[in-house]
């Protein structure tokens, strides 16, 4: 089976929901409460399979393994009556009078002095012909402004009732009756597609005593091409058997065995290099794993978020289905979030899209910018921003107050930025073309909450870019998380701790990679002891952060950072982690002497003066109730140095090279080529992949080099003095043998004398 034909297959995805969060995970993620949903998704699927005889049977996959008991199975029709069932049920009158009251409270308190951001907003809104319904304009911002005091009530905060959302899909439906009839015949037939994954998982986990397939004999005939679907078939018997490998493994196979094979296997299924197969393998249970790499072969929905600024949901909702778009609202998780089944007409090109009513944006990235909760009135920086879907966000969440400066060190991709901030009619949005890693806090500090969605591997976002599969290697699982952890302690030492409002930072990829999450922000951690891990306010939606992976342990509140993953969640992969800054960080001068807070230019406090050159570390000794914060204490991947990076850089280089076969000397000592001429072979990168990397991780990379090149002509040096002392000693040599030449002519002359 190719690839088209899985996904013709697999359909559309489901629509986004948390509720939907049904995957098992792993017991060594150490995630809080990824056991108790474990149990509660097995459990109501036992519940299911008790109410529900079976109404299809799975056939026998191979002739060979014994087909497993058929499992009784959910009906998908059962299942899609519910939805529909879920779908009519109007939200709860008490929820929604007690979420007016909540928002009437948090106006009189905290908002009274917004009266002029609101006519702001408003005005902008007048601008916009036809979309004069300053009501609903109201519901919107008041979504704005529930989204925040994240320390309180974070959940309800964040996941309160949407208010419009009942009274929009009566709308939709009746406007849109058509398109969402379609949408439920859609529906319908993935439910199908998903009883018959079930089946095939429950199948998977029955256990058959005495069945123990052979997978090794399965081995395709030298020379031919895989066959895929036997492949496939061979992927989810060894996936089986390794969920129980006493039973259904052969006496003589290790685990390690079945391990190699299956990776080999979905290397050569899905195209993924042996590296990166199998450092994604080791996030999951293989029955997860599975999971993940089948969800990163179809595309996410497609989201667009409403540009609160220019419109409301509701109109924006209404506006494109006049104009033949099937959309609903993305979930409960979000006010602007429409999801896009169907179109008549290029997104990208309708007059609400050119008119700045909405941008195109993945669902995950709403995420970080909830989490910063930005407050109106507040300076903000947004440090790795281009192209702009979440400066743009953060901007309306502020409702165009205060300020936003949105930093990239790319010029063209700052230039896609500009364009967006304009689109969207963002004014309070400065953008600035700096490398973050050193601008700042020198050039501007003192913010009162900091973005940084870092330049990442993008492991998340596979089924967007495929060319990841092959174009990771161990060098930018090094670079990468390198230029990750300066950018963040260039983040940290941005914020000001003492700030009224904020203090906050979020520091988010869309990779799924440990190296770039956890343990980035534990490596900050132990650099940076007054910053804590705090709640993103993103409630039950995604999954704990690892607290201890591969048996290296994090900082307990890890587990306080969220995970979002396409199988999962429906959503890209994502990682986020909120931080809050609880004291100024201190740098360290040669001396030992410690000078004040660099980063209260804002106050233009004295403290500005601290030498730059000066390395930051913060010695603060600030404790919370567990003790000093950033304590590694039993934990082993966090500590270690810059410097210890350059080797391991330099040393992961050579090994690398001499893998492939290459003489690391001859390749690192080679010349540079000049501008334009093309490089040799696997060195030349892809330019969407340049772009990802970004240029700051070309420069990770000739460091590298240039760091390998280094510890080549050291040994080179070596190897010269070698020799010129072997050629010394020969010829100290020759002159000991010259003089006993010398005395035999002698001696000869004398005897012919
Ligand atoms: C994941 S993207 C940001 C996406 C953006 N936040 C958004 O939502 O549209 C990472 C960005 O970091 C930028 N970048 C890479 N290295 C940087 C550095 N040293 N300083 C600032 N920006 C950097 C890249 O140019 C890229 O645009």
């Amino acid at each position: 089976m190719g690839v088209g034909r899985r996904m013709k297959k697999q359909g559309p995805p489901p629509p986004l929901d948390e509720s939907k969060i049904t995957m098992l995970k792993k017991g060594k993620t150490g995630g809080a409460d990824s056991k108790s949903k474990a149990v509660a998704a097995k459990k109501r699927r036992r519940d299911a399979d008790e109410e529900e005889p079976a109404t299809k049977k799975v056939a026998p996959k191979k002739a060979k393994v014994n087909a497993p008991a058929p499992a009784p199975a959910k009906t998908s029709a059962k299942k899609v009556d519910s939805k529909k069932a879920d779908k009519k049920k109007p939200v709860p009158m008490s929820d929604s009078e007690d979420e007016d009251e909540d928002m009437d409270e948090m106006e009189d308190d905290e908002f009274d002095d917004l009266d002029g951001i609101s006519d702001g907003s408003l005005d902008s809104q007048d601008e916009m012909e036809g979309l004069s319904d300053l009501e609903d304009d109201d519901e919107d911002d008041d979504s704005v402004m529930d989204s925040d005091d994240e320390d309180d009530h974070p959940r309800e905060a964040m996941f309160s009732d949407d208010e419009d959302l009942s009274d929009a899909e009566e709308k939709l439906t009746a406007a849109n009756i058509e398109g969402l009839s379609r949408k439920l015949d859609i529906a319908r037939e993935q439910e199908e597609e998903e009883a018959e994954l079930e089946l095939q998982e429950a199948a998977m986990q029955t256990n058959i005593a005495g069945d123990r397939p052979d997978v090794f004999n399965d081995q395709a005939q030298a020379g031919l091409a895989p066959d895929l679907q036997l492949l496939r078939q061979r992927i989810t018997d060894t996936i089986r058997i390794l969920g129980d490998l006493k039973t259904l493994g052969q006496p003589d196979k290790s685990r390690a065995d079945y391990v190699d094979l299956v990776l080999n296997d979905i290397c050569t299924y899905y195209g993924y290099t042996r590296y990166l197969a199998e450092k994604l393998w080791n996030l999951f249970t293989p029955m997860e794993a599975f999971a993940f790499f089948e969800a990163n072969e179809t595309p996410r929905p497609v989201v667009i978020r409403t540009n609160t600024l220019r419109t409301n949901r509701r109109s924006l909702a209404q506006a494109l289905i006049n104009r033949g778009v099937v959309l609903e609202p993305v979930g409960k998780w979000s006010k602007v979030g429409l999801q896009v089944f169907e179109s008549a007409v290029p997104l990208g090109a309708t007059p609400e899209y050119l008119a700045g009513h909405y941008i195109l944006q993945a669902a995950s990235s709403f995420l970080p910018v909830m989490a910063l909760a930005p407050q109106p009135n507040e300076r903000v920086l947004d440090m790795a921003a281009a192209p702009g879907g979440k400066t743009t966000y953060l901007s309306a969440l502020m409702r165009n107050t205060g300020c936003v400066i949105a930093n990239d060190a790319s010029k063209p991709r700052a230039k896609g930025l500009i364009g967006n901030i304009h689109r969207l009619g963002c004014k309070n949005t400065i953008v600035t073309n700096l490398d973050a890693r050193t601008a700042f806090p020198k050039a501007m500090g003192g913010f009162d909450r900091v973005l940084l969605d870092a330049p990442c591997t993008g492991t998340g976002v596979i089924s967007k870019d495929a060319g990841v599969k092959t174009s990771k290697d161990e060098r930018d699982f090094l670079a990468i998380p390198h230029m990750q952890r300066q950018l963040l302690l260039a983040a940290i030492d941005s914020v000001d701790h003492s700030s009224k409002t904020g203090g906050y930072l979020v520091y988010s990829t869309c990779s799924v990679t440990v190296e770039e999450n956890e343990a980035v922000v534990q490596y900050v951690l132990r650099k940076r002891p007054n910053v804590k891990i705090v709640d993103t306010g993103l409630g039950d939606f995604g999954s704990p952060g690892f607290t201890n992976y591969m048996g290296k342990k994090f900082d307990a509140k890890m587990a306080l950072t969220r995970r979002y993953f396409p199988h999962r969640e429906n959503v890209d992969g994502f990682y986020v982690c909120k931080l809050k800054k609880i004291g100024p960080t201190v740098a360290a001068k040669a001396d030992g002497t410690t000078s004040k807070d660099r980063h209260s230019h804002r106050k233009g406090s004295k403290a500005d003066t601290t030498d730059d050159d000066d390395e930051v570390i913060d010695k603060t000794p600030i404790q919370d109730e567990e003790g000093i914060f950033g304590s590694t204490e039993g934990g082993s991947f966090g500590p270690f140095e810059e410097g210890d990076d350059a080797e391991r850089i330099a040393r992961a280089e050579r090994n690398r090279l001499r893998r492939k076969g290459l003489n690391p000397k001859g390749v690192l000592n080679k010349p540079k080529k000049t501008k334009g001429e093309s490089k040799s072979g696997e060195e030349t990168k892809k330019p969407e992949e340049a772009e990802k990397s970004s240029d700051e991780s070309k420069g990770e990379k000739k460091a590298v080099v240039k760091e390998a090149k280094k510890e080549e002509k050291k040994t080179e040096k070596k190897t010269e003095k070698k020799t010129e002392k072997k050629e010394e000693k020969k010829e100290e040599k020759k002159e000991t043998v010259k003089p006993t030449k010398e005395k035999k002519e002698k001696k000869a002359k004398k005897a012919a004398k």
